[in-house]
């Protein structure tokens, strides 16, 4: 087993969220001798980790160490968030701006502990990232300060300690270093940088892509169509992303490529799954309904959409993924349609907007 490696003090540590990712994370730090809390809305769950060390909504088969603690299903006390070193969240976008709202009083007049988003999603209704739903809700300080881990790392195998990757970025250099102390491990590798926005565009833009991939396997499209995909994938989501305002170079990270390849070649992936059943032919609300955890993709195609739109760039890919989640199209059919488009150059990004990145560093008081 590989060795635990020790990055000075310990940390006192806060996880809103206790789901797959959420208990996973806690287990991942509390195994590094970090003290470990976790947060959920539901009181029978809570009682029922304390009581039997074991997750009743996720990661069934795994055995949690004691010494993490569930608290809820009343939101942590003023007392209690202050106490902390480190508030770590896991769960989906769609639930960062009320979680935000409800936590910032407690924050206000006190010390700011390292703030750490794992989510990778688009908000709907406004089509912010979390960067700024953490800006609108918490202030520009906060939001400058905040760290975001995205990466190919699946729940499921990271308490299984195989050896895994992810990107850990910050506007803030020194957060980035700090979050990176508190995960990274030999079997846990971080890597830092400093383009949250381009990751958080990655992390969320790869689930719609990962619906694709799932669904061109239940379509019966074999592996010359998933590479296909995969790259021209990335080559979108890169051509999207640098439209946006990120650096292309994100796209080739870990949070880029990394957690694309592992979407879109695995059943494991909920993403996937939802894009193979779709496949299949099953219809959307049913799947939704009987998948038992979160596939942010599906609200983020929205999201995505409504951001290629304004932003004038070619997602294909993406697009024809909206019309058979959201405008009733037959998958197949859609699928041939993408097919039958004509040729176009390889490498055309085709970028010169960046607008929405600089609205969003303008908003934390940035030059972009
Ligand atoms: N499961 C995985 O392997 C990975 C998941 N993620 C991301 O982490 C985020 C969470 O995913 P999972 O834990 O897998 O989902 P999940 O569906 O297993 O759990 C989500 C948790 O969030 C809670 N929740 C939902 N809405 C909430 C709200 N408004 N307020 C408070 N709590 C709320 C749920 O009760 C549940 O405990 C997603 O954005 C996902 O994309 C990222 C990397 C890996
Ligand atoms: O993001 C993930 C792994 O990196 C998990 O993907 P799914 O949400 O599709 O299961």
């Amino acid at each position: 087993m590989l060795p635990h490696q020790n990055h000075g003090k310990k940390s006192k540590v806060l996880v809103f969220g206790a789901g797959n990712f959420g208990s996973c994370l806690a287990d991942h730090l509390e195994d590094s001798s970090h003290s470990v809390y976790m947060w959920s809305r539901s009181g029978d769950q809570v009682k029922y980790f304390n009581q039997y060390h074991r997750n009743p909504e996720a990661l069934q088969d795994h055995e949690f160490a004691e010494s993490i603690t569930a608290v809820g299903p009343e939101f942590p006390s003023a007392e209690m968030v202050q106490s902390m070193d480190v508030l770590l969240f896991a769960i989906p976008t769609e639930g960062v701006r009320e979680t935000l709202t409800a936590l910032k009083p407690t924050l206000d007049g006190g010390r700011i502990p390292l703030l750490i988003f794992v989510n990778k999603g688009i908000e709907i209704k406004t089509r912010a990232l979390t960067l700024e739903i953490i800006a609108d809700t918490c202030g520009p300080e906060i939001a400058k300060i905040a760290t975001f881990l995205s990466g190919p790392s699946f729940a499921k195998e990271i308490v299984k300690r195989q050896p895994t990757s992810v990107s850990v970025v910050s506007l803030s250099k020194e957060h980035a270093q700090q979050a990176s102390d508190l995960f990274h491990q030999p079997w846990f590798r971080c890597y830092t940088g400093d383009d949250p926005i381009g990751v958080e565009l990655a992390g969320a833009l790869k689930n719609v892509y990962a619906i694709a991939a799932g669904m061109a396997a239940g379509l019966g499209f074999e592996n010359n169509t998933r590479a296909m995909l995969i790259t021209r994938s990335l080559a979108e989501m890169t051509r999207v992303g640098t439209a946006y305002g990120a650096s292309p170079l994100t796209f080739l990270t870990l949070a880029g490529v990394g957690d694309l390849f592992l979407t879109c070649s695995s059943s494991t992936s909920r993403n996937y799954t939802v894009g193979y059943r779709l496949g299949k032919g099953e219809q959307l609300d049913h799947i939704i309904k009987t998948l038992g955890s979160v596939a942010e993709g599906v609200t983020t195609t929205k999201g995505m959409k409504a951001i290629v739109d304004e932003l004038g760039v070619a997602a294909p890919i993406a697009s024809g993924i909206y019309d058979v989640l959201y405008e009733g199209r037959d998958a197949e059919e859609r699928a041939n349609e993408l097919l039958s488009l004509p040729p176009m150059g390889e490498l055309d990004l085709s970028v010169e907007s960046g607008k929405p990145a600089k609205r969003l560093l303008e908003k934390l008081g940035l030059q972009s």
